[in-house]
């Protein structure tokens, strides 16, 4: 017998979208955060008996998740954070033609066009091509925004740009939004190949026991009710 490890597994029909955004010495990080780099620590080419890297990074590279530690004192750590946010269903919203940071109209718009249902999670993406060099002009998400998707049971707001607030920022509104209502935050996801609509999203950050953030494979899964029957409605509040 093969397990069956999940609904959406197997002959489903379901399709993966990788929503992450490749990783190397090459990749952009914040001006003045420290970029990845690597070195060879043991070499299989030099006859050791494994390769072995040793990675300096920031922990915001490519797409990752923010721990509440990285705009407040006191903040949980990314290891601590509860992980039902990184998993579920999830609504992308295109915010390509907006104007400043992501905002509430949008959203509504887009739930009212797809039938009303507004799942916990919300994937905004305001790039129609992801930068592949750092980009100052980035979007962020508005609080209002945040506050809006919290008091309907949001738990977890992704977007593509590299922060929830403007690069000048100094009172990290965005980002005090989602930690006061615990709304969960991805930044840096490449959303080029995906369209509006419903998935299931699977980001999980690392148990790193005292960073601010971490890095996450993010995918979303197509749902095959999006191909059938809605069997997915309903099943979180809306
Ligand atoms: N202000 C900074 C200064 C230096 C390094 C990063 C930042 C960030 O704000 C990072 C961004 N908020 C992030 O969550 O990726
Ligand atoms: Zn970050
Ligand atoms: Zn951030």
């Amino acid at each position: 017998m093969v397990p069956r490890i999940g609904r959406h597994t197997g002959d489903s029909g379901a399709r993966l979208i990788d929503i992450s955004p490749p990783i190397s010495e090459s990749t952009p990080v914040w001006p003045g955060d420290t970029a990845f780099t690597r070195a060879v620590t043991s070499d299989l080419g030099d006859s050791d008996a494994v390769t072995i890297n040793r990675i300096t990074t920031t922990p915001h590279i490519g797409a990752h998740a923010d721990a509440p530690a990285h705009t407040r004192i006191g903040g949980a750590p990314i290891g601590s954070v509860p992980l039902e946010p990184y998993l579920g269903e999830a609504l992308v919203v295109d915010m390509t033609g907006v104007d400043g940071a992501a905002c509430i109209r949008p959203v509504e718009e887009t739930v009212e066009r797809l039938g009303g249902h507004l799942p916990q999670r919300l994937i905004l993406r305001t790039y129609p091509k992801y930068p592949r060099e750092w980009d100052n002009d980035f979007a962020g998400v508005s609080p209002e925004l945040t506050h809006w998707f919290a008091d309907r049971g949001g738990v977890l707001i992704g977007i593509d740009g590299a922060s929830f607030d403007p690069m000048d920022s100094k009172t990290m509104d965005g980002h005090h939004a989602a930690s006061d209502r615990g709304v969960a935050i991805l930044e840096g996801l490449c959303l080029d190949e995906v369209d509006e609509g419903y998935y299931e999203l699977i980001a999980l950050p690392l148990k790193f026991l005292d960073l601010d953030a971490s890095p996450v494979r993010a995918v979303l899964r197509t749902l095959p009710s999006s191909l059938s029957t809605p069997t997915h409605a309903g099943e979180e509040s809306s």
